[in-house]
């Protein structure tokens, strides 16, 4: 097992990612609840790194999107979908028949800090249970994640104190560590700094915008704001479709259309 090094090499990424052209791809892609359609018949393709987020109002259906890209959303027992969803050029169903590969592959990040009882040292390892591992490899994965997470300084002398007892932006951070010490290809992100402070939520945005360099990053965020600081692509959803996609520089732009520009730019722009 190498010691991950996100963010010190060019590429993390398999070989089989370096030839696939898209990170993500939905084609006529609909999502239900029970009979419920609450996503319906959208397109989309998401470059193989940077940031996209995808905004629009409460109930439009980005979380949703989300949790099927990992299929996290077929623990759901009413959720389905019909349409296609390729992660890294494969079919989430057929492509991935063990799906803690894609969820490996695939990394998410809650709006709510998700901790393990239990150290935060053994939270950090947790989805490497099953690498052996001596423990100086343990040790520096701990650490690096705690590093790439912009957390080592603040819990490097208590790392074997119980996760619970960090503050949420620190919990949150350590969800962060968590995930990228898999090394995934893709990381979701759900509204990841809506219950955090300032600060913590600013240290994620940096993270974010390192991590966009290396891998994609698909986020929701309600915070217009963020979006504009960080993101390289932006999905404006409005009632389960797509009403907008573009760069950043397109989605904040005068050339926008008037629903974006309505939803984005004026009304509930907060920088
Ligand atoms: N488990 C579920 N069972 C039934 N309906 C659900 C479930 N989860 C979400 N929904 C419904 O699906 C719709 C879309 O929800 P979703 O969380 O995807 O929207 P969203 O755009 O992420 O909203 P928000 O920004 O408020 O989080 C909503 O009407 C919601 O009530």
């Amino acid at each position: 097992m190498n010691i991950p090094n996100l963010l010190l090499v060019s590429s993390n990424q398999s070989s089989d990612v370096d030839v696939q052209s898209h990170s993500i791809r939905l084609d006529g892609f609909s999502a239900y609840y029970g009979k419920n359609c609450i996503v319906s018949d959208i397109n989309l393709k998401l470059p193989i790194k940077g940031v996209t987020c995808l905004v629009g109002p409460s109930g439009a259906g980005k979380s949703t999107i989300l949790r099927w890209l990992n299929r996290i959303n077929e623990e759901t027992e009413s959720a389905s979908f019909s349409g296609t969803v390729k992660v890294l050029g494969r079919d989430i169903m057929s492509g991935y028949p063990d799906v803690t590969e894609l969820r490996r592959r695939v990394g998410m990040v809650f709006q709510q800090p998700c901790v393990f009882p239990c150290s935060i040292y053994d939270n950090i390892l947790m989805g490497l249970r099953t690498q052996k591992l001596s423990k100086a490899q343990a040790r520096d994965i701990v650490e690096h994640g705690l590093k790439l997470a912009s957390l080592w300084d603040e819990v490097s002398n208590r790392l074997e104190g119980r996760a619970d007892s960090l503050s949420l932006g620190q919990q949150q951070r350590l969800c962060l560590a968590r995930a990228l010490v898999l090394e995934p290809d893709v990381l979701l992100l759900d509204e990841p700094t809506a219950s955090i402070d300032p600060i913590s939520s600013h240290a994620i945005e940096e993270l974010v915008i390192s991590l966009g360099r290396k891998i994609s990053i698909v986020m929701v965020t309600h915070n217009i704001g963020q979006a504009k600081r960080i993101s390289d692509h932006v999905v404006f959803l409005c009632d389960g479709k797509i009403v907008e996609q573009g760069t950043r520089a397109h989605m904040f732009s005068p050339r926008c259309s008037a629903k974006t520009k309505t939803y984005i730019t004026e009304d509930f722009c907060d920088c």
